[in-house]
């Protein structure tokens, strides 16, 4: 054991507001984090943009990004701006899967095949590349196009599905002809279908595999219809909305039959990670019955898992993260543990390390089962529970270094409920109070802080002018805490130079261990 132990606590989704729109953090009665405020070393810490290797500066950040760089010390290119750069050199479509895909279908008289999120987002995708993809494969000579939409409503406006539907169609109609023909199959909310993560639902994986596979399920003339129709149904924003089947005369006009091409657009892996083992695992698998497999030929945008290598073929190369911190931990014998609620689990494990989802053998995860409901419904969610499961990690005294989630300020603020929102960020506030006093009282020190912002902008103004609820993340500061009874100065405190990728050093310079050369600066 390390003579200094350190506790790092990631409020996922709580920012700092600039405009006092919407901002739930402050509203929330947190006793305990005012009074951190005005008594321990502070600073905010930028959490989008460039701080997280993401395109721009307009970019806001998310899971993925924040993870990877509060776990490495580093900041890496990340999917959104790999891709990017593979399009624009060319290099995507020179790739060996680019071309087998390609001349698999064509070859079979077959379907060329994208599913994903339809979304400008940035977080998981990004309509541009699949326009582009389409494009590429006409001037390539395939003949039929099907695009399975995944509608967002989480990383864009709440309602925006047709804005982006429409974009989708116009590109297409500019693209068929005699020779080309490309069509909107199937799709859905992505908080209903397809795009589970972490195993909390297999239902929602088994709902668009019939969906986008079987063609099975409620059929439309076209997708804004489905979208109109089922939200004056539900009164869904576009996340929930339920799925649907496009069908000319009773027929979908998409299904995924042995011959075709099949690539799942999204960059980000955690829920893009289900969908993929469903296309690419033989008979073992076993999460839901697929009927009989098509024999497709699959890909993912990048590879999702570098440690389960998911999926088989992919397009462009993740990020390569190096040199993370429970890599380096492990080698130091020092012993780590990762706590959160299944909907956060692989942020704090998988994420954290880099996208890789084996641990080191210094490493203990624990997983808390998830609710499975709209986090509005429980807007506590697990943080009762992972509080308790930390004291007891404490008291186990078998760890150096604990790290948590608190889901919360994220999951409820991305409901846009704002009353449920302040309660979630009050049950993590009182999770705080509980855990900081064992921390001291086992000589833990703790460091608090946020991945991106969320609960802290539930309203914006939108392009009109009018005060709409906000459903995505910010591209607010969020803060960071030093409490412990040793004395440590934050250098610059006042000042707005550090990022996520700033706390890691900070861990490790308590822990008194030496940061690779690679890693950004330690605060203290
Ligand atoms: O996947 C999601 O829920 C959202 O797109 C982004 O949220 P996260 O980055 O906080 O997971
Ligand atoms: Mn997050
Ligand atoms: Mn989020």
């Amino acid at each position: 054991m390390s003579n200094k132990k350190v506790i790092l606590v990631v409020m996922d989704g709580v920012g700092i507001s600039v405009t006092g729109l919407g901002d739930a953090v402050t509203e929330a009665n947190t006793p305990t984090l005012d009074r951190l405020r005005k008594v321990c070393p502070y600073t905010t810490l930028k959490a989008h943009g460039s701080a997280v290797g993401l395109p721009t500066d307009d970019d806001m950040g998310n899971s993925e990004v924040g993870h990877n760089a509060l776990g490495c010390g580093q900041i890496y290119s990340q999917g959104a701006k790999l891709v990017n750069e593979s399009i624009e050199s060319g290099k995507m479509f020179d790739s060996a899967t680019w071309k087998e895909l390609l001349e698999n279908a064509k070859a079979n008289g077959g379907t060329l095949h994208f599913i994903g999120l339809l979304s400008d987002g940035n977080v998981h995708s990004n309509i541009s590349h699949l326009k582009t993809m389409i494009a590429k494969a006409k001037e390539q000579g395939a003949a039929k196009v099907r695009v399975h939409v995944l509608l967002d409503g989480r990383d864009v406006p709440a309602t925006s599905a047709p804005l982006y539907i429409e974009d989708l169609e116009k590109c297409m109609a500019s693209l068929n002809d005699g020779t080309f023909d490309a069509k909107i199959a199937s799709g859905g909310g992505r908080m209903k279908v397809t795009m589970d993560r972490y195993q909390a639902d297999w239902d929602m994986v088994k709902l668009g595999w019939e969906t986008h596979v079987k063609g099975e399920g409620r059929q439309f003339a076209n997708a804004l219809e489905a979208v109109e129709t089922l939200r004056n149904e539900t009164g869904a924003i576009d996340q929930d909305l339920p799925a649907f089947v496009i069908a000319e005369n009773g027929e979908p006009v998409g299904k995924i039959v042995d011959g075709d091409s099949v690539i799942l657009f999204n960059f980000r892996g955690d829920r893009a990670i289900e969908l993929s083992m469903a296309f690419d695992a033989g008979d073992d698998f076993t999460y839901f019955d697929r009927g009989v497999k098509p024999d497709v030929k699959y890909a993912g945008m990048l590879e999702y898992d570098g440690d389960l290598h998911i999926p088989s073929k992919y397009l462009v190369n993740p990020p390569e993260i190096k040199e993370t911190m429970s890599e380096i931990l492990d080698k130091a014998g020092l012993k780590s543990y990762a706590v959160s609620e299944t909907q956060k689990y692989g942020h704090v494990t998988y994420f954290w390390n880099g996208n890789r989802s084996e641990k080191f053998a210094s490493e203990e995860w624990k997983e808390i089962p998830s609710d499975r409901v709209s986090f509005d419904q429980r807007p506590w969610m697990k943080s009762a529970e992972i509080t308790d499961d930390l004291i007891e990690a404490i008291k186990s005294e078998k760890f150096d270094f604990i790290r948590c989630n608190y889901p919360n300020g994220d999951m409820v603020g991305h409901t846009g409920s704002m009353d449920a929102t302040i309660i979630g960020v009050e049950s993590v506030d009182l999770g705080l109070t509980r855990l900081l006093k064992v921390a001291e009282e086992y000589g833990y020190t703790v460091l608090i802080t946020a991945d991106h912002g969320n609960a802290d902008e539930m309203l914006e103004k939108n392009k009109k002018g009018e005060i709409t609820v906000r459903t995505a993340h910010s591209l607010n500061r969020v803060p960071f805490y030093i409490v412990s009874k040793d004395k440590y100065e934050i250098k610059d405190a006042d000042s707005t130079k550090y990022g996520l990728a700033n706390v890691a050093p900070t861990v490790l310079k308590i822990l008194g261990i030496e940061a690779p050369a690679s890693w950004e600066e330690s605060m203290i």
